[in-house]
């Protein structure tokens, strides 16, 4: 049996830090393991210019705790009115390395989102032009389309039309849930790629309903069906270069979580390397662990891996992570992946 595992030091491709008293209470335990995260921009208010990029950016390195070394790879978070001049310019600096796509109403904070995508075509040309990648939030919120279809539906109406219009276009489909996603990007012979959840590679739909419901395991898109969880699994230890880590950590406090309308999202940046680690140990992909978290995503985003490495320990007794963790903003739920992990980042 392994019990130890070398790796580069791995990246999130997918990864929301919030601001004020909860990006300071959560950048730790990212910044711990990982030495770069793509920043989501769906603040309050959003990231929509490359000066707020710019701005938020330095708010995170302030928040660092010293001695960490991290890097953000900065987003913006597209509207109908983005400019495509600061778009350009942003990206041509080296400050921004995505724009992300979120349909109107879709997710947390996505209100001022795109509602009609033709109003971002002049940006999303532009994009293609120059080579910056459209992060996107795949799912429909034409309210006729159940939930649990909402990310198929999305392929089929909305990203599919996208790439044939605008087959330059570097896309990166994020947090996919379903095998239509997977089957979507594994049939795609250029620039498409998908980031994976640890949740999603944990769960079905499964942990959010039966015996109670569980607000904890709420995130978006939804968990879905055990075949798409497998599906999923097959796809990020398969070692297919189009699949990479983004965890989609996204907390929020507790009291916002456990209500009678709780918020989507779920907090695992804390556990994330050790819940890998028991999935990949347990599709007997050790070996391809590193790929998924340290080199595919890179690769993509055109940028070199990490020379730096991390060593994952295989201990004896389950390592103990905390139920929550205290913030300033209020306590947040640390995601339960229901099983005792074993593995460790020494
Ligand atoms: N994934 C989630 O359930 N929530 C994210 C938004 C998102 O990534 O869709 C959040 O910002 O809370
Ligand atoms: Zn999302
Ligand atoms: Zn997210």
């Amino acid at each position: 049996m392994t019990t130890e595992l070398t790796i580069r030091r791995p990246d999130d491709w997918h990864l929301h830090l919030r601001d004020g008293a909860m990006l300071e209470g959560v950048i730790g335990d990212t910044s711990r393991h990982f030495a770069r995260a793509i920043i989501m921009p769906n603040l309050v208010p959003p990231v929509v210019t490359t000066a707020d990029a710019g701005a938020y950016r330095d708010r995170i390195l302030a928040a660092l705790p010293k001695g960490d070394r991290f890097e953000p790879l900065m987003t913006l978070y597209l509207t109908e009115h983005t400019d495509p001049d600061d778009v350009e310019a942003g990206f041509r600096s080296g400050l921004i390395r995505a724009v992300k796509l979120y349909p109107a109403g879709a997710t947390t904070n996505s209100h001022g989102g795109v509602r009609d995508i033709e109003k971002a075509m002049p940006v999303l040309e532009r994009m293609a032009e120059i080579g910056l990648t459209l992060c996107v939030h795949g799912e429909v919120t034409t309210p006729e389309v159940d939930i649990f279809d909402r990310e198929a539906v999305f392929i089929e109406t909305v990203l599919d039309p996208l790439r044939r219009r605008l087959p330059e276009l570097r896309v990166t489909m994020e947090h996919v849930t379903t095998k239509n996603g997977v089957d979507y990007i594994k049939a795609s012979s250029a620039n498409l790629a998908g980031s994976i959840t640890t949740h999603h590679l944990i769960i079905n739909r499964n942990a959010i309903l039966v015996g109670g419901i569980k607000p904890h395991y709420y995130c978006l898109p939804v968990a879905k069906r055990e075949e798409h969880r497998l599906a999923l699994r097959a796809a990020a230890t398969s070692g297919d270069t189009r699949f990479f880590l983004g965890t989609d950590s996204a907390p929020h406090v507790d009291p916002l979580k456990e209500c009678a309308c709780g918020c989507a999202g779920i907090y695992t940046s804390i556990n994330t390397m050790s819940c890998l680690a028991h999935v990949f140990e347990e599709e007997d992909a050790l070996a391809r662990l590193e790929a998924f978290a340290s080199l595919n995503g890179p690769a993509w985003y055109g940028l070199p891996a990490n020379e730096e490495t991390i060593r994952l320990v295989r201990r004896a007794e389950p390592v103990a992570f905390p139920a929550k963790i205290e913030t300033g903003a209020g306590p947040v739920t640390v995601f339960d992946p229901m099983f005792p992990l074993h593995w460790d980042v020494a």
